[in-house]
């Protein structure tokens, strides 16, 4: 359903230029509910903004559905966000009008667009739990129940992609929890593509697939499995590996235990992240050597004594030569 490759975003102000998308690849199937993670800054909420056609990138590929992200006319971008995207945010003060009921709130979308409907906007709000707060103005509910009436805004346009920035973010754990599994019914029985940005590993653990980025491009992936589903986590890893020219290459125990695989993403001409602390660890600076037995790849930092170094001395001879202490490896295909 979504599909982004080479996705370059660069922000200008007067003097500095912020590349906040460095040639970012990601496929989201339709149907999968998914979470973004990373650290502040790393452009989590560039890409969800971009998804949801609130913000233009600068260079590459994104379509979500029939919609190029990149080429639509200004009528386009009207239309894909009425009729094909909802956005949660964190901050419910965007998203609700404090003086109006829940249902109000919800039905006030709908006005917009001339398409009222007061059964359906009732319907959501019994289906995010607040059938008996239908008529209470926001200023009377709590936070977790103000979150519950954003996700219902978000659904009123009954959009095919949910994109939620950290929706749990204000609300404590047992309303993050009531959330999530709101979040997992609309997923399964409305077959909503859910999308989540979030530094709460918990809601990260909760979901089909976890995508890291660091520094504005991809870097690692999660892939629920379980003893019952595992079947489909065979099918999501042979979809992985076709979709956007990311070749899963290493599995290992997972960020998030037992229940998630985890992978490293290696893009369409071979490129991966490897973890910081595993290059800090290897004493690895700038240059590392690789070596390839067949089946894996080891990698570990220059050895200027090795033959390997000697024959690209000119190249390598300002480097320093630590002992290799450590390899990060990934098995093929
Ligand atoms: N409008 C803007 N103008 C200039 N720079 C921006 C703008 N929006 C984002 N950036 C920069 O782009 C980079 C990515 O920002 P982004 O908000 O996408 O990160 P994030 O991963 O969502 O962070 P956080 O978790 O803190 O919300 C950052 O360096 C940020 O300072």
């Amino acid at each position: 359903m979504i599909h982004c490759e080479g996705l370059v975003k660069i922000f200008k102000t007067d003097e500095i230029e912020v590349v906040a998308l460095q040639g970012l690849n990601m496929t989201i199937e339709q149907g999968e509910m998914m979470a973004i993670i990373g650290n502040s800054g790393s452009g989590k909420s560039t890409l969800l903004n971009i998804l949801g056609g609130l913000d233009k990138p600068s260079a590459g590929q994104a379509s979500v559905g029939k919609w190029d992200l990149l080429k639509m006319t200004k009528e386009q971008l009207i239309e894909y966000k009425r009729s094909t995207v909802g956005f949660i945010w964190q901050n419910n003060g965007r998203n609700l009008v404090p003086y109006l009921t829940a249902l109000q709130n919800v039905e006030l979308p709908m006005l917009i667009q001339g398409k009222a409907d007061r059964a359906y906007a009732k319907q959501l709000l019994s289906a995010v739990g607040l059938e008996h707060r239908m008529k209470s103005r926001l200023a009377q509910l709590s936070g977790g129940e103000q979150q519950r009436v954003a996700i219902a805004i978000a659904l009123s346009n009954r959009p095919q992609l949910v994109l939620a920035d950290e929706p749990t973010g204000s609300v404590d754990s047992a309303t993050g929890e009531q959330i999530l599994g709101i979040f997992r019914r609309l997923n399964r029985e409305m077959g909503v593509t859910i999308v989540i940005v979030t530094h709460d590993l918990s809601v990260a653990g909760k979901v089909d697939r976890v995508v890291a980025i660091r520094d504005g491009l991809t870097s690692t992936e999660w892939v629920r499995r379980e003893s019952d589903d595992e079947e489909r986590v065979h099918a999501d890893k042979a979809s992985l590996a076709g979709t956007d020219g990311t070749v899963i290459v290493a599995s290992s125990d997972s960020a998030f235990g037992a229940r998630h695989e985890e992978y490293v993403v290696v893009d369409r001409v071979g490129r991966l992240q490897i973890p910081k602390a595993y290059l800090d660890a290897m004493n690895v600076q700038g240059k590392a050597v690789l070596e390839f037995d067949g089946k894996r790849v080891s990698i570990g930092p220059p050895e200027v004594a090795s033959a390997t170094m000697t024959s690209a001395k000119s190249d390598c001879s300002s480097e320093d030569g630590g002992e290799r202490t450590n390899g990060a490896s990934g098995e093929s295909g």
